[in-house]
Order: C-alpha cells, then structure tokens, then sequence
C-alpha cells in the first residue's frame, strides 16, 4: 500500500469503518505537519479535529468538493469518500485533497466561469451557422389553438422521427421548423431549408444530393454536396414537399428507407443521418388521391404531423396575435403604436385572411408606418379589408371543389387589391408561382 500511496503526488488518505487512519501518503502528512509514522494508527479526529469523516460515516453519503479547514488553519477543497460493503456497512473511507489552497481553487473556477461564458458565445455563433434562426419564442400566440399547436410541436422536437407541417400559405409552418431543429438534440448540428418548389425538376436531384465531378455538361470541378450530405446529423427542411416532381418522390422514399444518399454520376453510397422536416400548403391526402404524391412517401413523411390551422379558423387567435404582432413591429419600426381600436379589431376579425398571419403581420405594419398617434383605427386599413366585412354571407352548401374555387379566386382578388394589382407580389405572398398565379387569374376571370 505504502509503495501505491508514497509516490502520488495528490494528498491521499485512507480510513478503517473506527476513523483509524490506515494509510496516509507522505505529501498529505506534511501538508498536516506531521510525519506519516505520526499518524498512521491515530484517529483521524485525533489529527485533525475538525475531520467529518465520523459524520461522512454515519450519512454514508460522499462529499465532493468541500471547503474544509483543517485544525492547522489551513483551508483546502477536498473529497469525502464512505466506501460501503455489499451489507450497506462502512468498511472504509477514502479522502483526499483537491487544491491545497482557495486561491488556486478561485483562479480555476474564474478560468470555468470565462470557458463557459466562450461556450456560449460559440454555441450561439454555431446555431446561427446551422441556418435555424427562430425558435419558440418567436411563435406569436399561447393562447387558443396555437398553444395546442405549440406544445404539440415541442413534444415532436424530443423526437427523432420526421415531420409534416401541414398548413395554408403564411400560417408559420417554417417558424415551426426552425423552432422544432433548435428544440431538438440535433440544435448544434446544422439545418439546410430547401424549397423543392423554387429548384427546377432536373436540378433537385443534384441539389440534394450532389454530384460527382463530370456528371454532366456543366458540372462543377470537383463534384457538389448535396443538401442531404450538408444537413448531416441535422435536419433537412423540404419545404413545398407537395410540388416534388414524382421521380424526385421515389429518390426521396429511397433516402428515408436506406439512410444512404447516392451522389448524381457516382455508383457509391454514403450513409446520412438527417432527420427530415417537411411542409407544404397543399392537401397531401388529396394529391396522392390524384395521384400526384407517393402514397409510400406520405406514410413515410406523416409519422409526426402539426396542422396549423389557417387564420380564419382561429378568430380567437386574432386578438392576442394582433396585440403581441403590433408590439413586435413598432419596436422594428421605431414607433409607439400599442393599441388597436374595437372597431378595428372587429375588422380584423371580419377579414377571411388568405394570406395567414403573414397578411396579418403586413396589414399591421402598413397600418403602423401611417398611424400618427398610439391607437390602430380602421382608416389605416387597407381599403379590400373593410370590403370583405360587407361581402360575409352565408350561403347554401355547396360542393369541396366550389369553396376551394371560390376562396382561392376571393384570395386573389384580396391580395390584388392588397397590392395594387402588382402580381408578382401577389405571387410572392400567396407562395404560389407567377404562372399559377397568371393561369388562376384567367380561370377565374378576375379582373386586374
Ligand atoms: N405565430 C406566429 N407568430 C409570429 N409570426 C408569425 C406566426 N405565424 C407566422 N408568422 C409570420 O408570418 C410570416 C410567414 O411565416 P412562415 O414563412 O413561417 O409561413 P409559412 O407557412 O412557411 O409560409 P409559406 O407556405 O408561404 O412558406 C413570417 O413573417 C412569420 O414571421
């Protein structure tokens, strides 16, 4: 034991279940100022009159890290350790010195306290770099529906397993998606959004998974990585799922049964570990009815599914999002703009809001550049919004296809109005391409 203990630099001791010191190394004894033959054999209180070790013994409990001053007036951070046997009885104690003076422990809790404040630093710089900007606290809403959404979309951060947004154009379904990447284990890995509607059909591919070098005509020196291979061991947020060319679709099936991406021009797999968030704004169900969707892959990508409902199913929502959206604004805009009139909100909850909280947030903020005063009053709304109180009417039933019909030409009727007739803003706040837009306008006949 003598020859174990003598040479370890850190002052050790060892203690039998009657505090009898049965081996002590040489640098604790004359940190005590004793020589080991001193002590070895006495009790340890006999040494050192102030030791806890009895009370360590009776609590059975270890004490880590303790201040402790010794009889000699030395003060030091050290370890109490009771060592049980299997019947639960002390058969000894083990103690040791950590730093044999505070000024050493103090210099390294200040070096831990200027480590930790760096971490942090490098943990936030690390988060804005994985791309995931918004978390939950810039999701406007606790009460009514949205803080049912919202808990929903917490628990499906704890996960692992994909996700389906599913909501109106303008509802937050990225906001969700961020929020979900930065709640999850993978909050320090990256998160790559790719919009599969913006990235022309014979791109995707390449997109998300790269390419080897030669290809094809055109293709880089030295290959590309795909967003696949970017996000790993972090989330991949395909937005627009719905407008995912079907070739696209099976790939896409292939790389969440597999976990393997499979670069275009190369016959090499690679194994990815992506968790994957999509959404879109399109009725799934029904595209696979249509047999526009993979019915494989909307089992595969709906394990976990949040539906934000669209505005105007959530009146309740309007209020509290109204009031928390308003103050958000005028502290952007620089402006004290805390109230909106009754008679505004009444309005706001007349309007039917085909472009989601995002119409919302514009009408807001158009209304808070105008304002001259504290209070929201209805002449700083947009003229189609006090139109559309008047137009409310029920109807008789009419069929799926009508309604949808009829919402989506009434949808850009309203932002046209909104925007003066510009369709390419038009376009942009109903998330809808400017072909769609030009063919719906003619469909519908609506005049611009
Ligand atoms: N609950 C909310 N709280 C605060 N802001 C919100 C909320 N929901 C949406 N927004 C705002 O509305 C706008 C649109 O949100 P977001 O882009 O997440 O919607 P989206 O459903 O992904 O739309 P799209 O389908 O058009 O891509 C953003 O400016 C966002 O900040």
């Amino acid at each position: 034991m003598e020859k174990i203990f003598d040479p370890i630099t850190v002052p050790i001791i060892l203690i039998d279940e009657d505090t009898k010191v049965r081996m002590i190394n040489k640098v604790f004894a004359n940190f005590l100022g004793y020589e080991k033959e001193e002590i070895l054999g006495k009790k340890v209180q006999e040494v050192d009159r102030n030791s806890r070790f009895p009370y360590v013994f009776q609590t059975k409990k270890a004490e880590i890290a303790w201040k402790h001053k010794f009889e000699n007036g030395h003060t030091a951070i050290v370890h109490r350790i009771p060592v049980l046997d299997e019947k639960d009885k002390v058969s000894y104690g083990f103690g040791m010195i950590l730093f044999e003076d505070m000024k050493e422990f103090m210099h390294i809790i200040e070096k831990n306290k200027l480590l930790e404040t760096e971490l942090d630093h490098y943990k936030k710089r690390l988060k804005e770099l994985s791309g995931a900007k918004y978390s939950w606290e810039n999701i406007i809403g606790n009460n009514g529906k949205m803080s049912k959404i919202k808990n929903i979309g917490k628990k499906v951060a704890m996960t692992n397993s994909n996700v389906l947004i599913l909501g109106e154009s303008g509802t937050g379904k990225e906001l969700y998606a961020h929020s979900i990447h930065n709640d999850s284990s993978r909050h320090l890995a990256p998160f790559v959004k790719v919009n599969c509607a913006a990235i022309p059909a014979d791109l995707l591919e390449s997109e998300l998974f790269g390419y080897e070098e030669g290809a094809f005509t055109g293709a880089k020196k030295g290959g590309k990585i795909g967003k696949f291979e970017l996000a790993n061991g972090g989330s991949i947020f395909l937005d627009e799922i719905g407008d995912m060319p079907l070739n696209m679709q099976s790939k896409l099936l292939r790389v969440l049964q597999e976990r393997e991406i499979e670069k275009v021009g190369s016959n090499k797999t690679k194994k990815i570990d992506v968790r994957v968030i999509a959404a879109t704004n399109h009725d799934l169900k029904e595209l696979v009815e249509e047999g526009k969707f993979r019915e494989d892959l909307y089992y595969r990508l709906n394990v976990m599914t949040i539906e934000i409902p669209p505005l105007r199913e959530r009146c309740d929502d309007i209020d509290d999002l109204s009031s928390l959206l308003l103050k958000k604004i005028s502290k952007q805009l620089g402006k004290y703009v805390n109230n909106i009139s009754p008679k505004t909100m009444e309005y706001l909850k007349m309007h039917s809001w085909p472009g989601n909280v995002r119409e919302l947030e514009n009408v807001l903020e158009r209304a808070v550049n105008l304002t001259d005063c504290d209070t929201i009053q209805p002449s700083y709304l947009p003229e189609y919004l006090m139109e559309n109180k008047k137009s409310k009417s029920s109807g008789p039933i009419k069929s799926m296809k009508d309604i949808i019909e009829e919402a989506e030409k009434n949808a850009i009727t309203s932002v046209l109005k909104y925007t003066n007739g510009n369709k390419l803003k038009t376009a942009k706040l109903l998330n809808i391409s400017r072909s769609s837009l030009y063919d719906k306008i003619e469909r519908y006949s609506i005049k611009v």
